[in-house]
């Protein structure tokens, strides 16, 4: 049953399994490090190759008929997201590069050696942080996805926004495993077209940060 959510062993072959809705989600290991981390670690999931095809098939399907010129993906586990068409998930800028579609890093502050666009934004840590982007890529009517693994307070993906509409692109969607129901969040919905991974009866567990999977889940000893 869709809600039964199952503990699921990162090595686990799922492939031939009637998956569920959001099966993956469950791989992500909870938060054991305290409060100066984000309250979950969903980067556990793409260590299975069945999870990560599953949950970027899932992050897409929104967008299948939609027109997009170049995938933008925020520093850092947003490059992760970058969308494999139609090909296996690890030769994704391979696959990008076969379908005549570029990939544009917006990173955090002090990477860049080029001439750069900033924004400063606040995100869900509390502390004032910098985007930076290059202003050589992003033209006037670009039809650009924007990827990013997560969208908490929604800080982060608002001034990814900013730093492509203020070059003059075009926001054709946005996708991250998890939009939460924050303040932030439901502006980035409300305006954009978007897609999450989180099934509906799970949702409630994304916004109160605790998802019921956590109880069973268990860290390999080594
Ligand atoms: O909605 P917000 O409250 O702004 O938070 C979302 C951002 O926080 C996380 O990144 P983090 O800075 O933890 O770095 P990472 O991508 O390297 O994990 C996440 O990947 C988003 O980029
Ligand atoms: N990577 C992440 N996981 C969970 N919550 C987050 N909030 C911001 N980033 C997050």
């Amino acid at each position: 049953m869709p809600g039964d959510n199952p503990c699921v062993c990162l090595h686990q072959d799922r492939t031939t399994d009637k998956r569920s809705q959001g099966w993956y989600l469950a791989l992500m290991a909870p938060n054991e490090r305290g409060p100066n981390y984000a309250w979950l670690d969903p980067s556990r999931l793409y260590c299975h190759q069945q999870a990560l095809q599953d949950c970027i098939h899932d992050l897409l399907q929104p967008f299948k008929t939609d027109y997009i010129d170049l995938v933008v993906g925020i520093d850092a586990m947003g490059f992760i997201l970058e969308p494999p068409w139609r090909q296996s998930p690890s030769v994704c800028a391979a696959i990008a590069s076969r379908l005549g579609k570029g990939f544009l890093a917006i990173r955090k502050a002090g990477h860049l050696c080029v001439e750069t666009k900033d924004q400063t934004y606040v995100d869900y840590s509390g502390r004032e942080k910098l985007l930076e982007v290059r202003t050589d890529t992003i033209t006037p009517g670009l039809r650009i996805l924007l990827v990013d693994q997560w969208i908490e307070t929604g800080g982060t993906m608002q001034a990814a926004i900013k730093l492509v509409e203020n070059q003059g692109g075009v926001v054709v969607g946005v996708a991250a495993i998890c939009i939460e129901d924050s303040i932030g969040g439901k502006w980035v919905r409300e305006r954009y077209k978007c897609s999450d991974c989180v099934p509906d009866h799970m949702r409630s567990q994304f916004n109160s940060h605790f998802l019921e999977s956590f109880k069973r889940f268990e860290t390999p000893q080594p």
